[in-house]
């Protein structure tokens, strides 16, 4: 088992969540977690269908107000509206893809400028010079994302017309917009051929080497335990171990509650993963792509962002001709 190293000791508490609880009603979705990520760092959020993993993204990014609990990014409390959160350095994407579908590929990551850009209405409606060289430096930026999670060739192309996997990149791109310390990943391969879930895994490698900070959401368990310097395991709400990828795969607690068998022969990053088109053994509770997942309220149109979830494509097209 390799796990990429960190280029940074995660000396740094990125971000703390501190007895974090989340209850609907009756339903505890998620119990007094307690997580750490360090500058640098990469940590893994695995855990069976209904753990409570995208409910505790959610509560870190503000989407949802915890019941219980407090979290922090680089020592300062979080604030409760998610822009505010993603302007104090924490992006995320989401489970369903949420891309503005009619607008073009550069033109989304310039909305996940925003938090970023100081100029007013009045002075876009007026087109100010200050408005004009804003505007000039975000675009100069957002091109940049572009090369850098390999889209530029699609800054014209409509969002809706690009692949699924494109689609998920143009995600992680514009989240990288704002500029974040932190970056949160919701199921990223999901629906990934392997190809393009290697790709990921490069990104996302990338990404923390410029000074990101990750913490993904997977059920592809060789990306989570190539990729990971910590995993920790959530069991109906609740953190049922936490440690290197080597303590979290042979952990019987994990193995009984989401693993079934040990993970064996991951691949490491610099080894081609696409020999395999069969069921994949290392994605418990991973089956194929649903084409009509269920709505996730996470990612229903929110006033934070004003993004509504894509259509995603059928699994395999290349119809990526605006
Ligand atoms: N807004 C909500 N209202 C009521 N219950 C909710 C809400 N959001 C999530 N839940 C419930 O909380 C529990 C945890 O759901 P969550 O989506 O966080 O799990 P998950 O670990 O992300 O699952 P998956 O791996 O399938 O995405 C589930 O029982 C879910 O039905």
């Amino acid at each position: 088992m390799t796990t990429a190293p960190s280029l940074a000791p995660a000396t740094d508490t990125v971000l703390k969540a501190d007895g974090v609880t989340m209850r609907f009603g009756g339903l505890t979705a998620v119990r007094g977690v307690d997580l750490t990520v360090g500058a640098g760092e990469i940590v893994g959020l695995i855990g069976p269908n209904g753990a409570g993993k995208t409910t505790f993204f959610n509560c870190l990014t503000g989407l949802y107000v915890p019941t219980e609990g407090t979290v922090s990014y680089r020592g300062t409390r979080l604030s409760r509206k998610p822009h505010l959160v993603t302007q104090a350095g924490v992006a995320r994407t989401f489970q369903n893809i949420r891309l503005f579908a009619n607008m073009t590929v550069l033109e989304n990551v310039l909305v996940g400028r925003h938090t970023r850009t100081k100029e007013g209405l009045w002075s876009a409606l007026l087109r100010s010079p200050g408005f004009k060289k804003a505007e000039r430096t975000s675009e100069e930026r957002a091109m940049e994302l572009l090369e850098f999670t390999g889209l530029a060739h699609k800054r014209d192309h409509l969002a809706r017309n690009l692949p699924y996997g494109e689609q998920r990149k143009l995600e992680i791109a514009r989240a990288l917009a704002s500029e974040p310390g932190l970056l949160l990943l919701d199921e990223p391969t999901a629906g990934m051929n392997p190809q393009e879930t290697r790709a990921t895994q490069d990104l996302v490698l990338a990404i923390r080497a410029q000074g990101i900070a990750v913490l993904v959401i997977e059920h592809d368990m060789r990306f989570i335990f190539n990729m990971c310097d910590r995993v920790a395991v959530l069991v109906q709400g609740q953190k049922l171990v936490e440690g290197t990828s080597d303590v979290v795969q042979a952990d019987e607690r994990v193995i009984a509650a989401y693993l079934g068998t040990p993970v064996e022969d991951v691949t490491p990053p610099d080894r081609p993963t696409d020999t395999a088109a069969a069921p994949d053994p290392a994605a418990p509770d991973s089956p194929a792509p649903d084409p009509n997942p269920d709505p996730d309220p996470a990612a229903a149109p929110d006033a934070a962002d004003g993004t509504a979830p894509t259509d995603r494509p059928a699994q395999g097209q290349t119809g990526d001709t605006p």
